[in-house]
């Protein structure tokens, strides 16, 4: 599974820690900035990791700004994506069970490293339990 992992400058610090568990855990990932922890704006960030997901250059996305909010709106801007902003293990498993989210976007500001792994922990293990829910998740992409 390939992931695009992107943040503002309020996520970078969190960032190398995610990198690094990705690492860990066998993924294949790449980092789409930034690279340092000079002030950005998140929705550079949100639509980069985002476009590169609904293109399918990527299976998944994860982002991190100092809540999750602003670059979770961002990224759900563009066509095809489903971005989910979680704040525990349970949001991270329900969104991906029930509204089979392609990016995870969460709080810099709000989590640390051990709280962040259990998110990712949560995320991966989760899938997509299609059957009311495609229904649902289906009629996302058909509002005028
Ligand atoms: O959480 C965020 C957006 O939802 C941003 O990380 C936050 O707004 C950045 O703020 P500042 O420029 O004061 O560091």
């Amino acid at each position: 599974m390939k992931i695009a992992v992107g943040s503002d400058h309020a996520g970078v610090e969190l960032k190398k820690f995610v990198l690094s568990w990705l690492e860990k855990h066998c993924y294949d990932f790449e980092d789409m900035g930034p690279y340092s922890a000079e002030s950005v704006d998140y929705p550079d960030y949100g639509h980069k990791v985002a476009e590169a997901v609904a293109r399918g250059d990527f299976d998944q996305g994860i982002l991190m700004c100092g809540t999750g909010i602003g670059i979770s709106i961002a990224a759900n801007k563009v066509k095809g994506v489903r971005a989910a902003n979680v704040c525990n293990p349970e949001y991270a498993a329900l969104a991906r069970q029930h509204n089979d989210a392609n990016v995870l976007a969460f709080g810099a500001r709000f989590n640390d490293d051990s709280s962040a792994a259990k998110i990712l922990e949560s995320w991966f293990a989760s899938e997509f339990e299609g059957g009311r829910h495609q229904r649902r998740v289906d009629k996302i992409e058909f509002c005028c």
